[in-house]
């Protein structure tokens, strides 16, 4: 079998799995909505952006208090890429104690959970990606894995399950979880909003957009990683699940765009894999293994990458292969032997050649051939296989092409 033909076959097993899958753990129970709803964080995410609109529609920005609203920005956003992301949940390198603190305290300020619950989840959606276990699954649709999914509290017996033992081993992970509400109290709300009063007396501003605009914007980031990244662009090393890659999705959620080569070499401290692609995570990472902060950055094998590519591409070309017509194969032809080859040319005055174990009807094509009528004509009823692969004139794959059009049989061997 054709490795493209065994792509196709292993693909069809995986989809019939998927969807074996999807019919058994059926969403959702039984009990009403009302009672499923998840109050604390329908409160938070929607109260949040309405603070923050109503914050920008009534409060000057100043010079300072935008310098922090970025600041704070790339901190709680950076605390989820590179430390809830990269660093817990797929272990894509390793960092000593002070970058984990680090991390742990701007992932902490970003408002998302700590760092056990959200990683939890994460290798969850990693495993049983657009399946019923998967907590934020694509299939459902963009709004639900961007947002709906967390307005509701799930019935943990249906949730997939994965192994956390590293993370629960992890000091720095049990000392957030342990304290994770005073830690994103102080570092999300308190710090902020009192570097912005105390330093330069904008109170206002600091709560604004120090607090709750950056906030919602590094949620609704850090959302789209699930939604937007599973929904936008192209599926350049594996299309059998929903994550894409697009450069938009990238400067959304601070490089996590590339997220078709994410989930299929999810260990990669990279999201892009090229220098000029936006992954500012990637770039924090590689400097901090300057300093010693970051290091045994994991990243999957050149070769397997680009076999990931190619394969896409193949499938692509086989796509378009398929709209063509390429002429009967020998399984659609009924086999000669020579004598009765000879015969049907003698007696039945058929215009045939023999060139590659195929026997032609050239009887349209003898006087359109571009080498003239005269080199087909004299090898009607012949094998003239030596001329037409070189002896003669060495064809092109146009001709080849175009000559298994006018197939009408094979040579059968005289013990077939
Ligand atoms: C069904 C069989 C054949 C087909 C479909 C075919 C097709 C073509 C085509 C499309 C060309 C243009 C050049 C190219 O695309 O390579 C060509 C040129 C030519 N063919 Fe054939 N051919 C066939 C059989 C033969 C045979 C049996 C001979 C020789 C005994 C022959 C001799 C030549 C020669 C001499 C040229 C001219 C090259 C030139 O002057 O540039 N062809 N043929
Ligand atoms: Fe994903
Ligand atoms: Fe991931």
């Amino acid at each position: 079998m054709a490795r493209s033909e065994l792509v196709d076959v292993a693909e069809a097993k995986r989809k019939a799995h998927a969807t074996s899958t999807r019919k058994s753990v059926l969403a959702f129970d039984k009990q009403p909505l009302t009672q499923r709803v998840h109050w604390v964080h329908v409160i938070l995410l929607s109260s949040t952006p309405l603070l923050a609109l109503y914050g920008l529609l009534t409060t000057p920005w100043v010079k300072p208090t935008f310098i922090l609203f970025l600041v704070t920005y790339f901190l709680s956003g950076l605390g989820i890429t590179g430390g809830y992301h990269r660093l817990w949940s797929h272990r894509a390198y390793d960092a000593p104690l002070i970058t984990r603190v680090f991390f742990a305290i701007c992932g902490a300020s970003a408002v998302q959970g700590s760092i056990l619950w959200w990683c939890r989840d994460h290798r969850v959606h990693h495993r049983y990606t657009d399946t019923e276990k998967d907590p934020y699954g694509a299939q459902h649709g963009f709004w639900y894995s961007h947002i709906i999914w967390m307005l509701f509290k799930k019935d943990k017996s249906k949730m997939g399950r994965v192994d956390m033992a590293d993370l629960e081993a992890d000091p720095v992970v049990r000392w957030q979880s342990k304290y994770y509400p005073l830690i994103t109290l102080f570092f999300s709300i308190v710090l902020p909003w009192c570097i912005a009063g105390f330093g330069w007396g904008d109170w206002r501003g600091g709560y604004f957009y120090a607090v709750i605009l950056r906030m919602v914007i590094v949620h609704h980031a850090t959302f789209c990683v699930n939604s937007l990244a599973h929904w936008l662009g192209e599926t350049s090393f594996d299309d059998k699940h929903s994550p894409r890659d697009h450069f938009i999705t990238a400067f959304v959620t601070m490089g996590e765009g590339y997220h078709n080569f994410h989930h299929e070499f999810p260990q990669d401290y990279r999201n892009a894999i090229k220098f000029y692609q936006y992954d500012p995570t990637k770039w924090l990472i590689v400097t901090l293994s300057y300093f010693g902060l970051a290091y045994n950055l994991r990243t999957f094998p050149e070769n397997e990458v680009k076999k990931g590519v190619v394969m896409m591409q193949e499938k692509k070309v086989n796509q378009v292969k398929r709209t063509l017509k390429w002429g009967p194969t020998k399984e659609k032809l009924p086999g000669y032997t020579m004598a009765e080859f000879e015969d049907q040319v003698r007696d039945h005055k058929r215009m045939w050649i023999l060139i590659d174990g195929y026997i032609h009807d050239v009887s349209e094509f003898m006087n359109e051939h571009p080498g003239g009528p005269k080199y087909i004509k004299a090898n009607i009823g012949r094998d003239a296989s030596t001329q037409f692969n070189g002896s003669v004139y060495d064809h092109s794959n146009g001709a080849r092409n175009l000559m298994s059009m006018m197939r009408v049989g094979y040579l059968k061997d005289d013990s077939e």
